[in-house]
């Protein structure tokens, strides 16, 4: 789920306002400033990331992985300080409950001729940002008990 977050961040750009002069980085930005903050770029930033753009879940198993509840800069799918998400916690538990349900209850297939190798990961930019290319996925019940839904 963090590796996900990384790569396909649901809200790729932050919109916000300086509330003070600041300087960051040598450049000087004056209270009142709208500022956009491209947590998609960040994510993929090749000076702080191995290998940006390879899915590599096992990166956040290091002891040195970034957390994702914005204190560190380089990770920000929930955004960072006094207007970062208050509903992180909830959208975590609802992302883990989706992604474990579909794969304990179902076996998944792409459609024939397709290999997973040749999905189209692309990201479509708005507000969110949904993949450019819908994902057909054909799922077979497995479970024997109807119970265990
Ligand atoms: C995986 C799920 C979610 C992600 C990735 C996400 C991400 C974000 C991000 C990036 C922001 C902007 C933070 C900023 O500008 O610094 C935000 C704001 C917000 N989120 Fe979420 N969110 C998620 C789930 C939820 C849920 C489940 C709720 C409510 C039930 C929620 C409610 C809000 C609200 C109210 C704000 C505005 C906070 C403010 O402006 O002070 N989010 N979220």
């Amino acid at each position: 789920m963090k590796e996900t977050l990384r790569l396909h961040p649901p809200i790729p750009l932050l919109l916000h306002e300086a509330a003070a002069d600041s300087v960051v980085s040598g450049y000087s930005i004056p209270r009142d400033s709208r500022v956009m903050i491209n947590v998609y770029a960040i994510g993929r930033d090749g000076s702080v990331w191995s290998e940006p753009d390879a899915f590599k879940p096992g990166r956040f198993m290091e002891s040195e992985a970034p957390d994702f509840r914005g204190s560190d800069f380089e990770f920000l799918p929930f955004g960072s300080g006094r207007r970062s998400c208050p509903g992180m916690q909830l959208g975590l538990y609802a992302m883990e409950l989706a992604v474990a349900k579909m794969l304990h209850c179902f076996d998944w297939e792409l459609l024939e001729g397709v290999g997973s190798g040749e999905l189209d990961m692309t990201d479509m930019f708005g507000l969110t940002a949904p993949r450019a290319t819908r994902l057909i996925a054909v799922p077979s019940y497995r479970l024997k008990c109807p119970m265990v839904i």
